[in-house]
């Protein structure tokens, strides 16, 4: 057996691989941040590594995958909530956006990821302003991230006129090309908010640098009806149109989608992030998801940015998912709890490009996982440990999380942030807002 400088033991391993392993009182083995062996206990005999974690019978399963947010919105939690998009964005977050800097934007992309550990994310997509910050901020924390500075028609407070913001990304594409656990994605805003020009530029760009391309797409009826006055397409016919969509695509929300959208999101093998409780706050719509996935389409879990979900908890949003689409359609075996986990493991690696490197608990790929307590009185009885997952288990759960083999947090305790600095400095920040 290889040698292991960590071992996780003592858990039921919920593998999420292709052929949906578990495996009961078992333990993975993990070697300068990879994997390199999962088994039951029994097979390690007094095998020992440097560290060990004790999942002391709870659950092992890899770490979830938020795909899609805004970190450093975690800064603006609460600003303005109970308002359509289009207000809440012009009226109220675009303004709170341009007083921002990325010192700014680092803190809240550090509060965001303390967040997000110790509710067991373990990898963010994030589009914002500043996304060096952001992709600093997250390395320090031991997060992976996939990030993506915004791009649209007007100028950005941080790079100001589009040109700039095409070298800002050029430059960060080289500076993290061959970091462990930074990607760096092209992100233009979306349809309504980016001239054609702008989207195919950027989709050469992603293309060139074997990027994903990510954007917001047909996330309210009001943009559907905007695009189809400028251009007499849907958002999707749109991008088709001009040679935009591909696989690397990410597309985020896509609620408002007509059939001959799916099946060209279907032809062109694009990927959605699925947003379901910002899509419910913001009353943007239910996406068809079910319909989605009947099409073979891939579907990762997003929160959204903390401004209009209000936080980033994916164990709440699984239990939101899997029930929304169920009232939504008056069915209840839609979206079955095995289905809404792999949206946030396996798939939402898939739909960021990643697949071959996180999502699945398998020797070879990054260790990134996590522990979850399950001794507590809503976690008990257990008979089926996926049921739990997704419909009782909350990020308070989570008791053990490692990312690319580094323990990030041990028994609840943050071990790459000093979380009493985050709060006493984004308590300063709310003061000066
Ligand atoms: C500057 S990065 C992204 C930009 O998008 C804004 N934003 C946050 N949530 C949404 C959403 O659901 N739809 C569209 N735009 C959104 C965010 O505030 C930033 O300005
Ligand atoms: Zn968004």
């Amino acid at each position: 057996m290889s040698p292991a400088d960590l071992i996780v033991r003592n858990g039921t391993v919920i593998t999420m691989d292709d052929r949906g392993t578990r495996i009961a009182d078992g333990y993975v083995a993990v070697n300068g941040g990879r994997i390199t062996a999962l088994g039951p206990v029994a097979e390690l005999a007094d095998r020992r590594a440097a560290r060990e974690i004790d999942a002391r019978g709870g659950l092992i399963l890899p770490g979830l995958i938020n795909t899609h947010t805004h970190a450093a919105m975690s800064l603006f939690r609460g600003l303005a909530d109970d308002l359509p998009l289009m207000t809440w964005l012009n009226d109220h977050i675009f303004p709170a956006e341009a007083k921002l800097d990325g010192a700014m934007v680092g803190l809240g992309t550090r509060l965001a990821c303390a967040e997000m550990i110790l509710a067991g994310t373990t990898c963010f997509c994030d589009m914002y302003l500043f996304e060096s910050a952001v992709a600093e901020a997250a390395g320090a924390c031991g997060m992976r991230a996939v990030v993506g500075e915004v791009l649209y028609d007007f100028d950005s407070p941080n790079y100001g006129p589009l040109e700039r913001g095409f070298a800002y990304v050029a430059e960060m594409l080289a500076r993290w090309k061959d970091d462990p656990l930074i990607r760096v994605a092209v992100e233009p805003h979306s349809p309504y908010l980016c001239a054609p020009d702008l989207l195919q530029r950027a989709a050469r760009l992603a293309a060139d640098h074997d990027a994903p391309l990510v954007i917001h797409v047909s996330e309210t009826r009001a943009e559907v009806e905007t695009i189809q006055g400028r251009y007499n397409a849907t958002p999707v016919g749109h991008l088709a149109a001009l040679g935009v969509l591909g696989p690397n695509v990410v597309a985020c929300h896509a609620v408002v989608l007509t059939e001959d959208d799916i099946d060209l999101l279907r032809r062109h093998d694009v990927k959605v992030a699925h947003n379901p409780e910002s899509n419910m706050k913001l009353a943007s719509g239910v996406a068809p998801v079910p319909d989605l996935l009947r099409a073979g389409i891939c579907v990762g879990l997003g929160t959204d940015g903390c401004a209009s979900n209000n936080d980033l908890d994916l164990f709440s949003e699984m239990d939101t998912a899997a029930k929304l689409h169920k009232v939504h359609r008056l069915d209840p075996t839609v979206m079955d709890a095995a289905t809404v986990l792999r949206m946030a493991t396996c798939d939402a690696a898939r739909t960021l490009g990643l697949e071959r490197h996180i999502g699945s608990l398998e020797p070879g790929k990054a260790a990134d996982l996590i522990v979850i307590d399950t001794a507590k009185p809503h976690l008990t009885p257990m008979y089926d440990p996926v049921s739990h997952l997704v419909y009782a288990v909350n990020g308070g759960d989570v008791h053990h999380s490692v990312i690319n083999g580094q323990v990030v947090m041990e028994n609840r305790t943050l071990q790459t942030i000093d979380l009493q600095a985050v709060l006493e400095q984004v308590a300063a920040f709310k003061q000066n807002a």
